[in-house]
């Protein structure tokens, strides 16, 4: 898994009580940095795109909270799943299921920057900004990560929330209010949510099925997955160009946008076609979900950044 880190010298970043055999890189690994990478980048956009933008300190400030707020919903995340992370090839190799961590710590420290980031954020910005921060928070580590990942196949579709507010967030760090289009970047990342997490869930579906998560493969099958996902990228289709009709931006973001779209729609056709084990549980070949899975990152970062264009550069 990504996140994996060889063993560091101990005590290098001993604190909160563990047992000296953690290094900063198992603290880092913690906040999940390579997916909240991109959550940070659209809460940036979100803030970019705001009519105002604010002072280079409260910018970097903001961007600073959205980063350690949804690093510490990741941090308890790990503490919560470690049973589940345990038992998955992709997950086994993280700080607590590894045994470098012990548990209480990831916890503690997932709650102390959850707190640290929240005040901050209101400190500097204000409260509407904070609100959806610790609501975030509290939705992805407590409603997805504790209720819906381990209850329904629908865990996604609803969890996705979560990882979709940073956009509002950034926009209301500075304008403290809502409007159309931090609500309409809300919802492509909130649709966007299920298309890239079944591609991959497509070929984790195995280690899932062992770990007992009724993720969509593992209760319904590869081939309904299949269909969900060519659903929901059509639907994703019709909202994201929900900026442009709402006369939010222009024709480079309407243009740009399309041609992801249409990549989106063959990636999710190829995986539909894709005949290859419909049994959904043995996927470790699936090389169309594979490819969604990656083309959903670059989609998501190719939209934002054709926002920023349109927005920022050319308006
Ligand atoms: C509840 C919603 C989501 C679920 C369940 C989900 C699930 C996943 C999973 C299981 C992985 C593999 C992680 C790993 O190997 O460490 C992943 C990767 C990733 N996700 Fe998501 N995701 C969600 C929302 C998001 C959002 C909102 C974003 C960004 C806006 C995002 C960005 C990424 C990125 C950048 C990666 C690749 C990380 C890497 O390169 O290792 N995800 N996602
Ligand atoms: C501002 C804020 C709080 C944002 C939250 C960001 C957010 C929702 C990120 C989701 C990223 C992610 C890896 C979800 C997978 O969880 P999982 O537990 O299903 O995946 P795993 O098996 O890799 O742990």
């Amino acid at each position: 898994m990504s996140e994996a880190t060889p063993l560091a010298p101990s005590g290098l970043f001993s604190v909160l009580g563990d047992k000296g055999d953690s290094s900063l890189k198992d603290w880092l690994a913690l906040l999940k940095p390579r997916v909240i990478s991109l959550v940070v980048f659209t809460g940036a956009a979100g803030m970019a795109v705001a009519p105002q933008w604010p002072s280079i300190p409260i910018g970097l400030i903001t961007i600073l909270c959205i980063c350690i707020g949804a690093g510490a919903a990741g941090a308890i995340n790990m503490w919560y799943d470690r049973d589940i992370d345990a038992v998955m090839r992709r997950t086994n190799v993280r700080p607590i299921p590894d045994g470098r961590m012990p548990a209480d710590s990831a916890l503690v420290y997932g709650i102390a920057l959850s707190v640290l980031s929240v005040v901050v954020l209101w400190l500097a910005t204000n409260a509407l900004a904070a609100g959806i921060l610790a609501f975030s928070i509290f939705f992805y580590s407590v409603v997805y990560t504790m209720w819906l990942k381990r209850s329904t196949p629908q865990n996604i579709v609803i969890g996705g929330a979560a990882g979709a507010f940073p956009p509002m967030i950034g926009w209301a760090a500075t304008m403290n209010s809502m409007a159309v289009l931090p609500v309409a970047m809300f919802a492509i990342v909130f649709l966007w949510t299920p298309p890239h997490f079944w591609s991959l869930s497509l070929y984790a579906c195995k280690d899932y099925d062992k770990a007992g998560i009724p993720m969509l493969p593992v209760v319904k099958g590869a081939r309904h997955t299949r269909w969900q996902i060519l659903l929901y990228t059509f639907i994703l289709t019709a909202v994201s160009l929900w900026p442009s009709f709402a006369h939010e931006c222009g024709m480079f973001y309407t243009v740009t946008t399309s041609l992801l779209d249409l990549g989106f729609i063959l990636c999710a056709l190829r995986v539909l076609m894709d005949q290859q084990d419909a049994t959904g549980v043995s996927l470790t070949k699936d090389k169309p979900a594979r490819f969604a899975f990656r083309y959903s990152l670059a989609y998501l970062f190719f939209l934002f950044c054709g926002l920023l264009v349109d927005r920022v550069l050319l308006s």
